[in-house]
């Protein structure tokens, strides 16, 4: 199976490299209550581009990370996790400021009402300059993955740019996760305008409904309908537009003018989030195998369906085996809700 939609340089030594925010999260271990009741947490290691980049090791691709952690036990505990991983975390950097590593705490209500309460007051991630950026990194990999959230601020963003260019020159296929998290940025006006410089240079964009609407802010799209939204990046850089629906599903549009619709599989549900990173990568990682869209859209909403049903986002990034079987599990009507 193939697709035209993007063009993987196959001759690159390294699969995959991401860019950005590399994050501790605390998911409350006491769950179905609110935070205040909570109790006790377990530490992973979280951010939506680090959680991508461990789905991707998992899966068996060769990938690397460019980012920066704070100086301390918590960095140096996100730092060996990369590695254990067998992530190349060489273009991992040391604050040298004071910045602290930004922490996600996970309140787990029940299996349909989880929040995310985050602290990122003066965090290392934001801190990565564009001269920390290596070219020769981002000229090996097939693909670069950006994600929203490290356009928030300065020197970050710059950062950001800077690796685009890297891509752009060196033809890597870039993918970008618009991962919009509110309370990163400052204004409305400008988190879409920033959003939007990235995205034209992007060849792959996946956001939910309401991340597209809130770059569409500079836009005319009242009925916030998903074929306006893919149409308009089709006239920049992009190949693929997926549009998520959470259960509802997703949607991709290709810049041929078709579309590709996915269910969501069955899942016993013990939090929603980390829904969005497993998806990324299950379905990044069917389109490197050369499979068609609906195939690697179907891979990335039942890895999605594993990391749901698990405690945690990055320690539960499944493997390729345990997808397949999912799938098939769920054919066989092995498993529902
Ligand atoms: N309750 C669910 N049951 C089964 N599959 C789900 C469920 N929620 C999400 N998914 C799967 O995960 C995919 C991505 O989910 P969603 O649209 O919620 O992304 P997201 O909002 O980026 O996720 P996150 O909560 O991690 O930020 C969906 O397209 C679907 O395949
Ligand atoms: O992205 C974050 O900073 C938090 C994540 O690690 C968290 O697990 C999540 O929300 C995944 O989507």
């Amino acid at each position: 199976m193939t697709n035209n939609a993007v063009v993987f340089d196959a001759a690159k030594p390294l699969d995959f490299v991401a860019i950005g925010r590399l994050c501790i999260d605390l998911n409350a271990n006491e769950i179905n209550r609110p935070m205040e009741e909570t109790v006790t947490f377990t530490k992973y290691v979280g951010g939506s581009p680090a959680n991508i980049t461990i789905g991707m090791s998992r899966l068996g691709l060769k990938t690397a990370f460019i980012g920066k952690v704070a100086d301390d036990q918590m960095g140096r505990f996100i730092t060996g996790y990369l590695n254990k991983e067998g992530i190349d975390s060489s273009s991992v950097t040391v604050d040298r400021t004071g910045a602290v590593t930004g922490l996600a705490f996970t309140e787990i209500k029940s299996p349909t009402d989880c929040s995310i309460l985050m602290y990122r007051d003066n965090v290392a991630d934001l801190k990565l300059e564009a001269g920390e950026v290596r070219e020769a990194l981002i000229a090996d990999a097939k693909m670069l993955l950006i994600s929203g959230t490290a356009l928030a601020k300065s020197p970050s963003r710059e950062a950001v740019f800077q690796a685009l260019d890297y891509a752009k020159q060196h033809g890597a296929v870039i993918a970008f996760d618009l991962d919009y998290r509110p309370y990163t940025w400052t204004s409305d006006e400008e988190t879409a305008v920033y959003y939007n410089l990235a995205a034209e240079k992007c060849d792959i964009i996946i956001g939910t409904r309401e991340e597209f609407d809130m770059m569409e802010r500079l836009g005319n799209n009242p009925e916030r309908d998903d074929h306006v939204t893919a149409a308009k990046w089709f006239r920049h850089s992009a190949g693929i537009v997926i549009i998520k629906h959470g259960k509802d599903g997703s949607i991709a549009y290709t810049k041929d003018g078709a579309s590709h619709r996915a269910r969501s599989f069955p899942a016993k549900v013990v939090k929603t989030f980390g829904a969005g990173d497993s998806y990324a990568a299950g379905f990044l990682y069917g389109l490197m195998q050369g499979w068609d869209i609906s195939a690697s859209m179907e891979f990335g909403s039942a890895a999605a369906c594993i990391v749901i049903s698990s405690h945690s986002c990055s320690d539960a990034m499944p493997k390729a085996p345990e997808v397949h079987d999912y799938i098939e599990r769920c054919l066989r009507g092995e498993i529902t809700i």
